[in-house]
Order: C-alpha cells, then sequence, then structure tokens
C-alpha cells in the first residue's frame, strides 16, 4: 500500500515494529497449543473414571474455545499501523471550493432516554464544522416521530444562526454549545449574549420535554403550529405514523446573523406502521441514505449517534486528507474515528471504555483491510453502499445513483414529494436494500455487520485517531445498562457468526482468513462465557473431591500449561 510521498504530505503511514516480535510469538504459542492439545487428547484416552472423562472434556473443550479466540486476537498483531493526517497542507492540494459535499446522519430514537437538548448539541457541533457551509447538509432521523425532538430543531435552527458565527469568528475550537459553556472559556459581552441565547433555547426545550407536548405559548408562528399539528393526529404514535420531513435550514436561502450561508438543515421521521418491519437504525439510515441522495446527495456521508458530538471542527478536513488522495487506499469505502467518551465512572468500574474494541484492535486492522464500522463517528463514501468496488449495484430509480447530479433545489414540490415516497415503509419491499444495498439488515449489530459485509464485498477502510478526540460520546455507567448493551451486542454478534456470512466460511472465502479471523472475534465474542464459568467452577470443584485437572508439579507438562498461563 502506498504512502503519499509528495511533499509537503497530506498523511503519512508508520507500522508498527513490533510485529516482528509479535510473529514469532504466535508461532511459538501456537506450538504450545498444539502440545497442550495433544496432552489433552492423551488424558482423554486413558480416562480411570466417568467423573474424570467429564472433567478431561469439558478442560478440553474450554481450552480449544480459548486456543480459537486466540487464534482471532493475531491478525491484530500481524502488521499493526498508524496513521497521522496534515490537514494544514490541505489548501495546497485543493482549494476549498473544490471540497466535496457533505451529508451528515445523526439518528435519535427516544426524546426521554436521549434529551433533544443533547441532540441538539451533536448537531450544533457538526454544523459548525471548519468546511464551506453551504456544502455540508444535517439530517436527524427521529425515529421517536417526536414533536418534542421537531421542536427542539426548530428551536436549534434559529440559534445556529448565532452559534456558527460565533464559532467561525472567534475561532472557537468546542463546537458543541454545551461542552463549550462547561469550559472555561473566555467572558466577554458577545459571550455574554450567545450563553443568554443558549441557556434561554435549553430552558425552553427541557420545559417542553418535561410537559411531554408543545404547548401554545412555544409556538411562535401559524407555520409551526402546522408542523407541530402533524403528530396531533389521531392514531399517531411512535410506531404508526406517516413520514414528516421538514427542511428546517436551507442553504440556498438561510443566512446567519453576519449573511454567511447556513448548512441545510433536515428533519426526518419515516413512516412506520406496526404491519412492516422497521429494521431499527440500519433501517433509518438506510431511509436517510435515500432522502439524502434526493436532496443533496452527496459524495461523503457521516454517520454518527445523538449522543457522540463533534470535539474537532477540523474532522472533515482530515478526511478529505486521505479521500483527495486516490493513493491513500485503493478501494476506501468508510473512514472510521474510535468511539471516546466523556462522563465515565472515574474508575470505568464496567470497563465501558472499551479501549481494546475501539482503539488497539482497529490499529491491527488498519495493517489488513481496515478496522470495523462502528456505528458512529464513520465517514463513508457514498458509492460504498451500491455494491462492492467491481460489482455496482443500480437503485431502483436512478436519482438514488451515488453518481446522481441532484439539479433541482431542496424545496422544490417534485424533491418533497420523492423524498416522501421513499422515506414510506413499505418502499423497501422487493428491493435490495438491507441486503445488497446501503446499511445490512439482519443482526442487532448493524454497524459490525455493515462493516464486515462491505470488506467482504472488497471495500477498504482507514482508521483515523488523531491526538484530539474527533467525537465524544456517552457511554453506560450503570450496571443494567451494562449489561443490556452488552446482551445487545453478544445477540447481535452471534446472529452473524450462525448465519450464512459467517466469519468462519463466508468472511474465509471472500475476505481471507486474516480479515475473517478479526471480524470472527467479535462474532464469537459471546463464546467467551463458556471457558470463564468452566474455569471459575471446574478447578475448585476437582480441588474439593481430589480429582487431578491439571499435571501433577513433577510432570514435565506442567511446564507447557504454565507458559500458556504466564504469557
Ligand atoms: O430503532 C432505533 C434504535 C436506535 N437508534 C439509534 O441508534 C443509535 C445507537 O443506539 P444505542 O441505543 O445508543 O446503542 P449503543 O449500544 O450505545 O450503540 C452502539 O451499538 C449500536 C449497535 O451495534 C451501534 O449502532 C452504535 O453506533 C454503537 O455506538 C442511537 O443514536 C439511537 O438513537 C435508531 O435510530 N433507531
Ligand atoms: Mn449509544
Amino acid at each position: 500500500m502506498a504512502t503519499a510521498t509528495t511533499n509537503p504530505r497530506l498523511h503519512s503511514l508508520r507500522r508498527l515494529r513490533r510485529r516482528f516480535p509479535n510473529r514469532v510469538f504466535a508461532a511459538v504459542y501456537t506450538f504450545v497449543i498444539l502440545a497442550l492439545f495433544y496432552h489433552h487428547a492423551l488424558t482423554l484416552l486413558h480416562f480411570t473414571t466417568f467423573t474424570s472423562f467429564c472433567i478431561s472434556l469439558t478442560m478440553f473443550i474450554s481450552d480449544i474455545i480459548l486456543a480459537y479466540m486466540w487464534s482471532t486476537t493475531q491478525s491484530y498483531r500481524m502488521n499493526p499501523m498508524t496513521r497521522r493526517e496534515f490537514p494544514e497542507n490541505l489548501v495546497k492540494f485543493l482549494d476549498r471550493k473544490d471540497f466535496p459535499a457533505m451529508d451528515i446522519f445523526i439518528c435519535t430514537a427516544d426524546p426521554y432516554k436521549e434529551p433533544p437538548i443533547n441532540v441538539v448539541n451533536t448537531a450544533l457541533s457538526v454544523m459548525a464544522y471548519d468546511f464551506p457551509t453551504e456544502k455540508l447538509s444535517v439530517y436527524l432521523s427521529d425515529d421517536g416521530g417526536s414533536e418534542l425532538t421537531l421542536f427542539a430543531f426548530m428551536e436549534a435552527a434559529e440559534f445556529a444562526r448565532i452559534w456558527l458565527p460565533f464559532c467561525r469568528e472567534n475561532d472557537i475550537i468546542e463546537r458543541c454549545p454545551d461542552a463549550y459553556f462547561s469550559s472555561n472559556y473566555d467572558e466577554n459581552p458577545m459571550t455574554g449574549e450567545v450563553k443568554r441565547r443558549y441557556e434561554h433555547m435549553k430552558i425552553r426545550v427541557e420545559n417542553v420535554v418535561e410537559k411531554g407536548k408543545v404547548s401554545d405559548e412555544y409556538i411562535s408562528s401559524e407555520l409551526q403550529h402546522q408542523l407541530l399539528s402533524q403528530y396531533w393526529t389521531k392514531d399517531f404514535t411512535r410506531q404508526n405514523h406517516p413520514s414528516i420531513i421538514q427542511v428546517l435550514l436551507n442553504a440556498n436561502k438561510d443566512k446567519d446573523i453576519k449573511g454567511h450561508p447556513m448548512p441545510n438543515l433536515v428533519y426526518v421521521s419515516r413512516e412506520k406502521r406496526k404491519t412492516t418491519p422497521h429494521h431499527f437504525k440500519a433501517g433509518a439510515l438506510n431511509a436517510l441514505i435515500r432522502v439524502s441522495g434526493i436532496m443533496t446527495n452527496a459524495p461523503v456521508v457521516l454517520t454518527l449517534d445523538c449522543d457522540m458530538y463533534s470535539n474537532d471542527p477540523l474532522t472533515p478536513q482530515r478526511v478529505l486528507c486521505y479521500i483527495s488522495d486516490k493513493s491513500s487506499r485503493p478501494n476506501l469505502g468508510y473512514i472510521q474515528f474510535p468511539q471516546l467518551y466523556h462522563g465515565l465512572n472515574e474508575a470505568d468500574i464496567y470497563a465501558s471504555e472499551y479501549k481494546g474494541l475501539f482503539q488497539k484492535n482497529p490499529i491491527g486492522m488498519d495493517g489488513l483491510s481496515g478496522p470495523n464500522y462502528v456505528g458512529t463517528g464513520c465517514f463513508f463514501l457514498r458509492h460504498a453502499f451500491f455494491g462492492g468496488p467491481s460489482s455496482p449495484v443500480q437503485p431502483e430509480i436512478p436519482e438514488l445513483s451515488p453518481n446522481y447530479i441532484v439539479n433541482k433545489p431542496i424545496m422544490d414540490q417534485k424533491i418533497l414529494d420523492q423524498v416522501h415516497h421513499v422515506s414510506g415503509c413499505n418502499y423497501e419491499n422487493l428491493t435490495s436494500w438491507g441486503s445488497k444495498m446501503g446499511f445490512r439488515y439482519g443482526s442487532l449489530v448493524e454497524d459490525y455487520y455493515t462493516g464486515y459485509r462491505l470488506q467482504c464485498e472488497g471495500w477498504k477502510s482507514i482508521f483515523c485517531d488523531p491526538e484530539r478526540p474527533a467525537f465524544l460520546g456517552d457511554v453506560p455507567i450503570t450496571l443494567i445498562d451494562v449489561l443490556n448493551q452488552n446482551k445487545r451486542w453478544d445477540i447481535g454478534l452471534l446472529e452473524v457468526g450462525f448465519s450464512k456470512y459467517s466469519t468462519l466460511t463466508y468472511g474465509i472465502r471472500t475476505a481471507g482468513i486474516l480479515v475473517a479471523q478479526a471480524f470472527g472475534h467479535y462474532a464469537f465474542w459471546g463464546i467467551w462465557s463458556f471457558p470463564i464459568t468452566f474455569y471459575a467452577f471446574i478447578p475448585s470443584l476437582t480441588l474439593l473431591y481430589g480429582i487431578p485437572a491439571f499435571p501433577k508439579v513433577s510432570d514435565p507438562w506442567i511446564c507447557g500449561t504454565e507458559l500458556l498461563a504466564i504469557i
């Protein structure tokens, strides 16, 4: 793979030297594991009682699982590498007016679990990116179908008119208002005014959420009343309602208080009917791919969870460092940033930071064909959603093709009619959405599954982990939430592991053994539970009943067992 050789550079990569000792270590360790298996087989063949046979068998099975899980981690160690971008050099390669357009997707699903004011903060943080504003379009997917969220975004659209110029003119780094006002910012009359406006918006949004409805005193125009009244019809529930799509800011028309264009801001609540499967977040994202395709069809798409705000306004420019250099990675499909968190428990007692998952393993995968997709903080090239690099899939209407150039304004009646059509709950029937196009259906972890399928199709990815975190998010900090999240992830991953797209079969065939192993580590994460449970109980029980579970100290085989335990 090539590194940009031009001087000045847009990016660089460094292969870590530890890959050599890692490979030697893997070979030695494999040998010791094989020896241990041989010993297990001998013990099984020479069992004395039925109990000792059962114990030996259980220990053998546990060790097979542990050995398999160990083998999957070796993919991450074979060729780890790190990257750096130089966004300061970008202007020498690409004029600002030639920056590609970006569509940003933000997902929210429940105004009570995901407070609209936080969602608004996420949206404002990306609307204020250091990027030509008229090229940015922010699409909010509201799977909660809630007037509270729409109201919050109406307020946000107004506040953005002061927030964006404020950030631009004062070179603010912290562009999420809540994070900015919680930091040590400069107090001056300008910040005072912006803060007053922010607090005003925040109180209004929180009051409305507390009341559970937008009452008349909060509605300031006939248009707002009209929009909100769509939610007040009989039978309207979050699982049963028509599509509501509203352009809250139009880049061609709306200006901030300094006269600069605003980004597009579009609220989308796709149609839901109880009788039609909605496929959760994957379904929401596919609806956004189509709606944004009709309205703006930007070649670059960022997906963000509503609980993850942008912490660095330069992030899109970092992405351009890779995208604008075709040699950076042929068949590039997406660029993933790590999930990093704020507000962890001081000691992170539930180990929710997942450093291995989000920071360490992706470095190893980057040396293969790239990191997996983790659901948020990921910039896709739109064409990756439409079949493999050498086997493109044509969408059912030409307007959805990634090459289609939108030639009508966003508010054109034809466009508005079409976006309602493509966000309908029956639109996907008899199409390839969810199977060959867009985010893939069939697993609770649509992110992992989609990234995996894209890589099997031939797409590559890049892991971008700048010093200043690009995004910061919330993490579950209570035991119940952690357990629920883990349960959901494990089930979703096993769904992939035991499907016809298993990493052990389809994965190895299409992506090769190393990449398949790297994905297999997650797919079979759930099977850790077997050896952990067996090892927790069997050695203590055997000790109690005087049955040997391990070789005696005088037995030379103890060396192998100890070697595996120590290293
Ligand atoms: O029907 C749904 C359900 C969820 N979401 C959104 O999906 C996101 C992730 O859901 P969350 O409940 O926060 O799941 P987590 O376990 O915290 O998320 C991790 O795991 C998910 C499933 O693998 C990924 O989608 C996420 O990006 C990843 O951060 C949130 O923004 C939700 O609003 C929807 O849009 N529609
Ligand atoms: Mn989350």
